[in-house]
């Protein structure tokens, strides 16, 4: 994971003196003749877990690989931890943590041996006390590896070696965590211990950026949903926040003498508060609920590609009317 032979660090963006461990600015690549991100603009802070949706193809690994330091970009403003990425040398690299889609080498190493060695590796750069390389025993059960420490790596698991990925990710206790779809292969339980251990690291101030297409896992995680789509980010906002946007109204349901009753409100909180003012003890089975990430992420893509249909209907009419 460590490039040698890099520059150090150069300054951030000039006059960013405030929390941002993430600074994107108008952010493009283009691959051949395809622009794949044409203006990107986003940022992270400390503790917040940030979650890249979009449709397949729409630049997500692209984006992260950019911030990772492993592909350039074409243009944009990129700081990561007060680097360009593209010039981050080891001890920047060394404070970010990466778990890539996929990641198929070290082989023949044990699962325990190559953490252990990578927790050296990062030893060497931790100044500050409180982001010491993991104690590999604790990390092991972490990701519940416990049984496989002593394991061979290629005979783990798809899903045993994701946790692994995962483990390699945050080793080195990161200030900085990418996660491109981390949990894909996982079972059930996996997934939940995933998601137990992704809030314990945002707890201890690390930022995480990550990618799913699971958009129950995005709503359980996300602090911030970015959704990128046409090559900009068309969404960014806290799950609640954007189901606000795509419909304003919650739906309230409860149950009264034996009658189950549903109603639409714009504030739900007022709604509640009356229905408990006129019914107190009355009401049972009370649920408040708004639309799913999954349906404002569906509206909102589907909104979204619509436009897009409609301005190149509108393109084409001129261009033919000329
Ligand atoms: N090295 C490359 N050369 C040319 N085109 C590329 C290259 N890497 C990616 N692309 C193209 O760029 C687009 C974005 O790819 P990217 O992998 O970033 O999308 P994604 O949002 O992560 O997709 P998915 O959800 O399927 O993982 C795709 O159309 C892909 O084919």
């Amino acid at each position: 994971m460590f490039l040698v032979g890099e520059a150090e660090p150069s300054a951030g963006i000039p006059g960013d003196d405030d929390d941002r461990t993430i600074d994107v600015r108008d952010l493009r690549m283009r691959y051949g003749t395809t622009d794949v991100l044409a203006g990107v603009t986003f940022d992270g802070r400390p503790g917040e877990v940030i979650v890249l949706l979009g449709p397949n193809g729409a630049g997500k690994t692209t984006t992260i690989e950019i911030l990772e330091g492993f592909r350039m970009r074409s243009a944009g403003e990129v700081t990561v931890l007060g680097a360009d990425p593209a010039r981050g040398g080891e001890r920047w690299r060394a404070r970010v943590g990466i778990v890539l889609q996929s990641w198929r080498d070290h082989s023949k190493w044990r699962v325990r041996e190559l953490l252990e060695h990578l927790g050296l590796y990062y030893r060497a750069f931790a100044t500050d006390p409180g982001r010491q390389p993991w104690d590999v025993d604790d990390l092991l059960a972490a990701v519940g590896l416990t049984g496989q420490a002593n394991a061979k790596i290629s005979s783990l698991s798809g899903g045993q070696r994701r946790r692994f990925d995962v483990a390699i990710g945050i080793v080195g206790h990161p200030e900085l965590l990418f996660l491109d779809e981390p949990t894909a292969g996982f079972d059930p339980e996996a997934r939940r211990e995933f998601h137990d251990l992704v809030h314990e690291i945002a707890d201890d101030e690390t930022t995480i950026l990550m990618t799913t297409h699971d958009l129950d896992e995005a709503e359980k995680l996300a602090d911030r949903i970015l959704i990128l789509a046409g090559g900009t980010i068309i969404a960014d906002g806290s799950p609640d926040e954007l189901s606000r946007r795509v419909s304003g109204q919650a739906e309230v349901r409860w149950c009264l003498d034996g009658t189950r009753y549903v109603h639409s409100t714009g504030d739900a909180t007022a709604f509640v508060r009356d229905l408990f003012r006129q019914h107190d003890d009355g009401i049972s089975d009370l649920e408040v609920r708004r639309a799913s990430l999954e349906d404002t992420y569906m509206t909102m893509v589907q909104q979204f590609e619509a436009g897009r249909r409609s301005a190149a209907v509108r393109e084409f009419e001129v261009v033919t009317s000329r």
